[in-house]
Order: C-alpha cells, then sequence, then structure tokens
C-alpha cells in the first residue's frame, strides 16, 4: 500500500485480460513481430479503455503497465507528448477540436522534434515554416539533409498526426521554434500524405515494440490555423502577437516528459531489476559458507548483500523521488497556468537534473542486478536484458543525460551568483542561502538528519567552488563560453551532488511521515544505507575539505556492513512490497512462486532453434 494507492483495482482488471499476460513470448520474437504484438495489444488496451471508461491517465498508466510490461508503446509519445503539448500550447479551439479525437484514438499523434543533424540543440533545428498570407498556410520544409525529422516514436509507421516543432518564418524573418499541428497520414488509406517522405528508422539498442521514423517535408502546406497559439498567434494578414511570456515556454512538453521519466522510467525498471535479483538470490543457491553444510541461499554472503541492498535501497529512494517530482510538476505548471511563472526556472533544473541523475544511477544500477545474477541473468529469460534496454534510453532520450546536468547546474550557478549578491534563494535550493557546518556532525547513531546534512555540506562546497572556478577561468581571460565549457565536468558534478542531497532529502521526509514504527525502522535503515553508500562512493567529495574525517569514515563503512545484515531478514519482502505481478516482471528468475528452474527449461525448449528448422538442418547435417 506503500507504493500503489489507488491503482490496484486497475491493474486486476488489466490482468483479467487473456490477450496482455499470455500469447507469444517476447523474447522468441523478431522486430517485426515485436512490434506487430505491440500494435494488436494497443489496439485492445484501446478497446478497453473505452469498455472500462479508463479516463484519467493514471488510470490508464496501471493499465499500461501490464499490457505493455517494460517497454514503451506508441501510445507513449501519443498520450505522453502529443496530447499533454495539445493541452498546454494549444488555444481553447485548438483544444476542441483535436484533444477529444486524440483522446478516443481516432487520431494519434506523436512529437516531432529531434533531426538528422541536432537533437539537443534545439535552437540548431533547421525545419522551417514559412508563412503564405496569400493562401494563409505554414509551407513546411526540411531545406537539408540535416534537418529530416529523425527519432519521433510512432512516426514510422503508426501515426496520422503530429506536432512538428519548426522555425517560423514571417516575411524572411525567423521568429523562433514553433510547435504546429501536422497531418501526416491520410485517414482513410493510412498512406503518407503527398509532400512528406516518411519512414522507421531502424533496428535499435531497444524500443522494439516502437517505429522511431524520419520525415522529410517536400513545401507541405498546412492551414494557418494549425500552428498551437496560446502564447503567440500569426494573424491572417503575417502579423505575428505574443502575449508576454516565457519564450522556454514551447518547451513544456520536455518538462513534462523528464518530470514523468524518473518515477516512470528510472524507479519502475530499477525496482523491477532488484525484485527479480532479489528473489533470485533467495533461490539460488551455490558454493559452501560452512564445510558440509547444505549451500547457503546466495543473498547471504556478504558480497552479494552488498550488491544488491544499496541498489534497493536506491530503488526505493528514485521511486519516492520520482513521486515528489510529478507533484512538483503538477503544482509548478498549475502556478504557471495562473500566471505565475517565477517557478519555471527551478522546475526546469530539478527535472533536467533528476531525470539525468536517476536514469543514470538506474541504468547502473539494472546492469549490476543482472551481473548479480550470474550465468542466468545473462539469459533473457531473466527479463533484465528488456528492462535494461529499455530504461537506458532515459539516459539518452528527452536530453541527452550531461545536457541535462549542464541545465541543472546553469540554474545552480545563476542562484549561487544572486546569494553573492544578497539575494535570497527558496524551494530545492533554499540551502545555498543558508550558513552550513564546516564540520561534520555524524556519529554512530547516524541519524537522517545528519546524513542529509552531510550531503547538503557537500552539495554546497561543491556548488560553491564549481561557481569559484567559473569566475576564475573569466578572470583570467577565458570567454563565459569557454569558461563554461573548460568547467563543464566540475559543473556536472555539482549538479549530480545537488541532485543527490534532494535525493536523500527526499527519502527522509517520507520515513519521517512513516506511522507505523516498524516500517519506518526498516524504511530508516534502507535510507542510512543508500546515504551511506553515497558517502563512500563519494569519499573524497566529504573529505576534501575536512567535512568528514577518517575515523567518521571508518564509522560509515563499519555501519554500512552492519546495515546488510540488518537488512536481510526483510530484503525479499521489501521487493514483494513493490508488488509487481509476474505479467510486469516478464522474468523467470524474479518469479513470485520461486519455481525457476523447473520453468527455465520449460522455457528453454520453447525456443525457437529447438524446432526443426530445415536450412540448420542441413548446414549441420
Ligand atoms: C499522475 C499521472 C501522470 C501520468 C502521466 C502520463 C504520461 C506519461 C508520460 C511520460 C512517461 C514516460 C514515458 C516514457 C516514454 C517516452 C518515450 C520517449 C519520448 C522521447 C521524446 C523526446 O526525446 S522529444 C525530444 C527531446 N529533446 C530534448 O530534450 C532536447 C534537449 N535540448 C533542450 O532542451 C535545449 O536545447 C537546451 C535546454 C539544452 C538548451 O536550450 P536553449 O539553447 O534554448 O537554451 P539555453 O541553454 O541557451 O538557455 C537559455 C535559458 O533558458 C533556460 N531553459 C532552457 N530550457 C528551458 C526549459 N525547458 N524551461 C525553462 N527554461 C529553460 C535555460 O536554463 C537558460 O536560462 P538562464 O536563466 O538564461 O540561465
Ligand atoms: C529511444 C529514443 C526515443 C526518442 N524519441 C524521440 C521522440 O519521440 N521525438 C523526438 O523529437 N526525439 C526523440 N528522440 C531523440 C532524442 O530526444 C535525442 O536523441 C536526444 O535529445 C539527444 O540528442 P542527440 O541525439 O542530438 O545527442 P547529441 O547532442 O548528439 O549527444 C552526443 C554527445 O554530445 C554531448 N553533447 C551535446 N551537446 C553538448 C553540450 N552542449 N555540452 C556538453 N556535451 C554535449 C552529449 O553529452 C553526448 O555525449 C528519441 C531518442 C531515443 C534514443
Amino acid at each position: 500500500m506503500l507504493f500503489k494507492g489507488g491503482g490496484l483495482p486497475h491493474e486486476s482488471l488489466a490482468l483479467q485480460e487473456k490477450l496482455f499476460g499470455a500469447g507469444p513470448d517476447y523474447n522468441f520474437m523478431t522486430r517485426i513481430e515485436r512490434f506487430k504484438n505491440s500494435l494488436v495489444r494497443v489496439q485492445h488496451f484501446i478497446r478497453c479503455c473505452a469498455r472500462y471508461n479508463l479516463h484519467d491517465h493514471a488510470d490508464k498508466k496501471w493499465f499500461e503497465g501490464v499490457a505493455f510490461p517494460n517497454e514503451v508503446s506508441v501510445l507513449g509519445p501519443h498520450s505522453g507528448m502529443f496530447i499533454p503539448t495539445l493541452k498546454e500550447q494549444g488555444s481553447e479551439e485548438q483544444i476542441q477540436k483535436w484533444v477529444p479525437q486524440a483522446e478516443k484514438h481516432q487520431i494519434m499523434g506523436t512529437y516531432i522534434q529531434t533531426e538528422l543533424g541536432h537533437g539537443t540543440f534545439v535552437r540548431g533545428l533547421e525545419t522551417t515554416a514559412t508563412y503564405d498570407p496569400k493562401t494563409e498556410e505554414f509551407i513546411l520544409n526540411s531545406p537539408t539533409l540535416t534537418s529530416i525529422k529523425w527519432w519521433p516514436g510512432g512516426l514510422g509507421r503508426t501515426c496520422n498526426f503530429g506536432i512538428v516543432m519548426a522555425l517560423l518564418y514571417i516575411d524572411g524573418k525567423n521568429y523562433g521554434m514553433h510547435p504546429f499541428v501536422v497531418q501526416l497520414r491520410s485517414l482513410k488509406t493510412h498512406e503518407p500524405l503527398p509532400g512528406l517522405t516518411m519512414g522507421d528508422i531502424g533496428p535499435k539498442f531497444g524500443f522494439d515494440t516502437v517505429d522511431n521514423g524520419y520525415l522529410q517535408f517536400n513545401h507541405f502546406g498546412i492551414p494557418r490555423e494549425n500552428m498551437l497559439m496560446k502564447y503567440c498567434q500569426v494573424l491572417k494578414n503575417g502579423t505575428y502577437t505574443k502575449q508576454t511570456r516565457n519564450p522556454k515556454f514551447s518547451y513544456g512538453a520536455m518538462i513534462f516528459v523528464r518530470s514523468m521519466v524518473v518515477y516512470e522510467v528510472a524507479g519502475q525498471g530499477l525496482a523491477k531489476a532488484c525484485t527479480i535479483a532479489i528473489r533470485y538470490s533467495a533461490i539460488r543457491r551455490q558454493s559452501e559458507l560452512k564445510k558440509s553444510r547444505p549451500e547457503p541461499q546466495i543473498l547471504d554472503y556478504q558480497t552479494q548483500q552488498y550488491k544488491l541492498f544499496p541498489l534497493l535501497a536506491l530503488a526505493y529512494a528514485v521511486w519516492f523521488t520520482g513521486v515528489r517530482m510529478k507533484e512538483i510538476y503538477f503544482m509548478v505548471n498549475n502556478e504557471i497556468k495562473q500566471g505565475h511563472t517565477e517557478r519555471l526556472p527551478e522546475l526546469h533544473a530539478i527535472s533536467s537534473g533528476l531525470k539525468a541523475f536517476t536514469t543514470s544511477m538506474a541504468s547502473w544500477g539494472i546492469e549490476r542486478c543482472r551481473l548479480a545474477c550470474g550465468g542466468h541473468g545473462y539469459s533473457a529469460a531473466s527479463g533484465l536484458p528488456k528492462i535494461y534496454v529499455n530504461a537506458t534510453g532515459g539516459c539518452t532520450y528527452e536530453g541527452e543525460n550531461t545536457v541535462m546536468l549542464l541545465q541543472c547546474a546553469r540554474f545552480l550557478m545563476n542562484i549561487y551568483g544572486g546569494v553573492k549578491n544578497g539575494r535570497r534563494p527558496s524551494g530545492s535550493v533554499n540551502y545555498l542561502g543558508e550558513r552550513i557546518s564546516s564540520r561534520c556532525t555524524l556519529t554512530s547513531e547516524f541519524t537522517l538528519k545528519s546524513l542529509a546534512d552531510a550531503f547538503k555540506h557537500r552539495a554546497a562546497r561543491m556548488i560553491k567552488e564549481a561557481s569559484e572556478r567559473l569566475n576564475r577561468l573569466q578572470a583570467s581571460g577565458n570567454d563565459p563560453e569557454d569558461s563554461w565549457n573548460l568547467n563543464s565536468v566540475v559543473l556536472t558534478k555539482a549538479a549530480e551532488a545537488h541532485c543527490h542531497y534532494y535525493m536523500v532529502l527526499v527519502f527522509e521526509s517520507v520515513v519521517e511521515s512513516v506511522e507505523d514504527n516498524c516500517v519506518k525502522d526498516i524504511l530508516r535503515q534502507l535510507c542510512q544505507l543508500l546515504a551511506l553508500c553515497g558517502i563512500q562512493e563519494n569519499s573524497g567529495d566529504f573529505i576534501q575539505d575536512g567535512f568528514l574525517n577518517n575515523d567518521q569514515l571508518e564509522l560509515v563503512k563499519q555501519k554500512q556492513l552492519s546495515l546488510l545484515s540488518e537488512i536481510r531478514p526483510n530484503a525479499v519482502l521489501l521487493v514483494d512490497a513493490f508488488e509487481f505481478h509476474d505479467v510486469q516482471l516478464g522474468s523467470i528468475l524474479g518469479r513470485f512462486d520461486g519455481n525457476v528452474y523447473e520453468n527455465l527449461f520449460k522455457w528453454a525448449k520453447k525456443t525457437p532453434l529447438n524446432k526443426p528448422e530445415d536450412l540448420i538442418h542441413r548446414l549441420l547435417r
């Protein structure tokens, strides 16, 4: 109940749908079969939404978790980007026109921004939308090879609509990036409309169930009314008007997805991987601890605990942080809707930073879980390869992680500069205005407050040093841009330290809010382990300025090891508490009933390579 809240009824409804749980094994399918199979499930999902009256995003998400386990379907870009962008950037008329059709899936859309030559540098995108007042149309064009749109999910074969980000030109003047609603395919024949060259970009590391696509515009006309006009308008005669607004509003869809990815991708992915690795480690017996005694569960080896329990603690931390990130997004977005845009820079910074920090940690953690499962972890039957290839995409899409950390750092530098000039920071950066103790107060009690304070100190110091180094680079004659680049490694580390502190703080606040003392104690242990591992892994950051001394570091190490034994009896319960159904895990190693070996054998017998096949037989005969 700590995790699922109101989601369970929808999950059980989805589990009753035969088409979702059963069917061909994903691992035995070719890419095309995976894609087709996903489309069949998409159609069934859409029918289920109508049948069960699922309208609310959160309700649908529970259903989707069962319908599309550990994969993104073409509904991801549609419901995660196309519809939110229409709602956030469209005028009332535009919302009325397209949102109901999109919500009923009568039109399917995607978000078309990245190009062959540019993804990160949005201002460098080349697609043009030139207004022609005579026809009252925008003419979309791809002027170069590098301007071909590349990557949008669902563009290759599925979507008939898209929101295209393009440079608006009126009368030869460039007004910058704007969003346009574009019909891509005929609603009758599903063929691409004349003037568009489209297709799938080919096999990828993961995302097999999504047709990421390309799109080239050849002077393709769309009605004037198709520019999303909530914040800017182009009148019939070509007059451009805009509300007083932050030009970064057109980046809103990206902030939304980044805010969701922390929970949906990093939190869920790592929690699933931990569930699989910890359950399997309780089933797997190997070697000897004591002579002539039965082989122990591998989970009883301290080294195995040392691999997995910090990841379990991290999974809880990322999960809670993801939930908090969603809350912050909706809160600040509501403020923005009421005209209060003051917190947009902070929202951008924290969503960029946390998206990067948590997807990197989760990606690394999922791979560690796989390694901890030995040989069977390398088998597709473990479910871990699929979880990994899809989750690790989160390090790249919606803003490459290094670039996102640098965006977060940019905000931190602005805030720190402001503090130097007497401004008081608030929200997630309020600690930059505090006087921070220069000596660590950690004692063998390891209170959560003292642990969080240690991370606060580290973040504040690293931000200060990054800022001072930036100033020194400039003072020694480098221009601001070169100084930034020469300081960028230090800046990303400062941003990571800020996000790390934020995550520890969120975890601490969740523990404090729990009423049940037993649950509170167990969560406190996990939170301590998370923080202590963070201190140990980054010990240089904590001792560099004499904040933490050698004795304290030794205490940290001792406590970390004793926590492993304390957590051991609850480890399996702690992953069971995530309440992932076997269908969602897609793993033989992580089965709830623990019946691993029998099912591995059954599974191997079903592999297509064991089926009679003429060519293989002839070659081997
Ligand atoms: C409760 C239930 C909810 C249920 C929800 C259900 C929906 C679920 C949805 C999602 C779940 C997860 C789904 C997973 C499936 C995902 C499928 C894959 C989707 C992938 C889609 C994509 O990848 S789309 C393409 C994404 N592309 C990018 O992210 C590009 C990255 N680049 C940029 O964003 C920008 O170029 C940049 C930020 C790097 C730089 O921008 P720019 O050059 O314009 O700015 P500057 O660096 O010069 O900075 C100027 C100034 O602006 C500030 N700023 C920059 N960006 C923003 C912003 N977005 N908002 C506010 N402010 C911004 C910057 O900080 C600077 O500020 P200063 O004050 O001047 O310092
Ligand atoms: C699975 C997946 C799904 C996607 N779905 C969509 C979609 O639906 N719609 C869409 O429009 N796009 C989509 N994309 C594209 C995605 O948003 C971009 O790939 C992403 O934003 C990264 O941009 P890039 O490819 O240009 O990387 P690059 O910017 O080329 O990154 C390459 C390297 O350069 C470094 N780098 C770049 N700029 C800087 C800088 N300023 N400072 C320091 N280092 C820098 C990066 O850190 C990285 O190491 C998807 C991508 C993937 C992988």
